[in-house]
């Protein structure tokens, strides 16, 4: 049986707008944020249609850059990409102003999907020398203290998100939508904004499945992205011995077979690398039995580990802030 790659499968959000199901992390360390250039013209050219990206990642401007030049040389025109960026917690009372800096630094008019990093408000503090755009990234007090807005309300992000995307002469969103929310912060948007979140993306692999917020989610009909499915840095979950039974069991690489899991249960996935080589080779879909999933997702039940567990975070229902 054919079964197509991964790069030509999409997904539906719930306001009409299709989004890849595979796409490129670029959270890459500081010193190699330049090489993100490269990364994603690989990425492009060997057929993936979607860019994940964020204000905090410093991956903007050579994201930008690859666009430009593959627009350039006719490999692809802007509505061929889905390209996802993000509004960090220091900018929590201007989304405008942190879009345009995303949009310029892009060198787009639009961002397909913009969410809202973290439920999260934490203070301006400047920095000309290091910060993102004048602004330090994560203002913080000692060590492991971060500095959070006083008297503010992770609430106001999503509604000033919320007004970019009702305004019918503002053009520069195509859909909205959370990342790090637990259920008991998408019960309360639910309730309180006129938009629905169209994704919500959180750490998703086999020792972290969270199938109670996926139940959720599907029940109101927020796809979920899955973030950091190898385990981030040093792919630990590609370790597993099951998911390398599957890769030998499928032929394929072990990549594959965790970007197939996520896509077998309608989750939107983007593993980060800047290797064009593998980039390129981690394309194959699996069609992993139902048997082979529920094995998987049993991984996270016995062992839960969550690899993005931020100090700044642990406010956050189902985060300890312990790394
Ligand atoms: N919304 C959010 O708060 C977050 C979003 N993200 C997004 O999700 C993306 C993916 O998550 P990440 O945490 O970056 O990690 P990931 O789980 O995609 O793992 C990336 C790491 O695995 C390495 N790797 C990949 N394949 C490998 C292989 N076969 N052998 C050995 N090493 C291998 C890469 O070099 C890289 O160091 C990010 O780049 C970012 O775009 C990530 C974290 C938080
Ligand atoms: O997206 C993100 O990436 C970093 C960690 O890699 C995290 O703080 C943030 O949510």
């Amino acid at each position: 049986m054919l079964h197509p790659k991964t790069t030509e499968i999409t997904f539906k959000l719930n306001n009409g707008v299709q989004i890849p199901a595979l796409g490129l992390g670029t959270a890459s360390p500081k010193e190699r944020a330049q090489e993100t250039k490269q990364a994603v013209k690989a990425a492009i050219k060997a057929g993936y249609r979607h860019i994940d990206t964020a204000w905090f990642y410093r991956t903007e401007p050579y994201i930008g850059e690859a666009i430009k030049e593959l627009i350039e040389d006719g490999v692809i025109r802007r509505e061929d990409i889905f390209v996802t960026s993000k509004v960090w917690p220091v900018y929590w009372d201007n989304v405008s102003k942190s879009l345009d800096e995303t949009l310029t630094d892009l060198g787009l008019d639009y961002v397909d999907l913009y969410l809202q990093h973290w439920p999260l408000c934490f203070q301006k503090v400047e920095d000309v020398k290091d910060g993102i755009h004048g602004i330090k990234g994560l203002p913080k007090k000692g060590e492991r203290e971060a500095l959070f807005a006083e008297n503010a309300d992770w609430m106001e992000t999503y509604k000033q998100l919320e007004k970019i995307y009702l305004d019918p002469n503002d053009k520069r969103v195509r859909a909205i939508g959370v990342s790090n929310f637990p259920i008991e912060y998408l019960q309360r948007v639910l309730k309180e904004c006129e938009v629905k979140p169209t994704v919500n993306q959180v750490e998703i692999h086999p020792h972290l499945p969270q199938w109670e917020l996926k139940e959720f989610c599907a029940e109101n009909n927020i796809l979920l992205t899955a973030y950091s499915p190898l385990g981030s840095t040093g792919a630990p979950v590609i370790k597993l011995p099951l998911v390398k039974e599957l890769s030998e069991k499928y032929h394929m690489t072990v990549n594959d077979i965790l970007i197939s899991y996520h896509i077998r249960k309608g989750t939107v996935v983007i593993p980060r690398s800047l290797n064009p080589v593998r980039i390129a080779s981690c394309i194959e879909f699996a069609p992993l039995t139902e048997e082979e999933i529920t094995l998987l997702d049993n991984i996270g039940k016995k062992e839960p580990i969550r690899y993005i567990d931020e100090f700044f975070a642990s406010s956050i229902p189902g985060f300890t802030g312990e790394k």
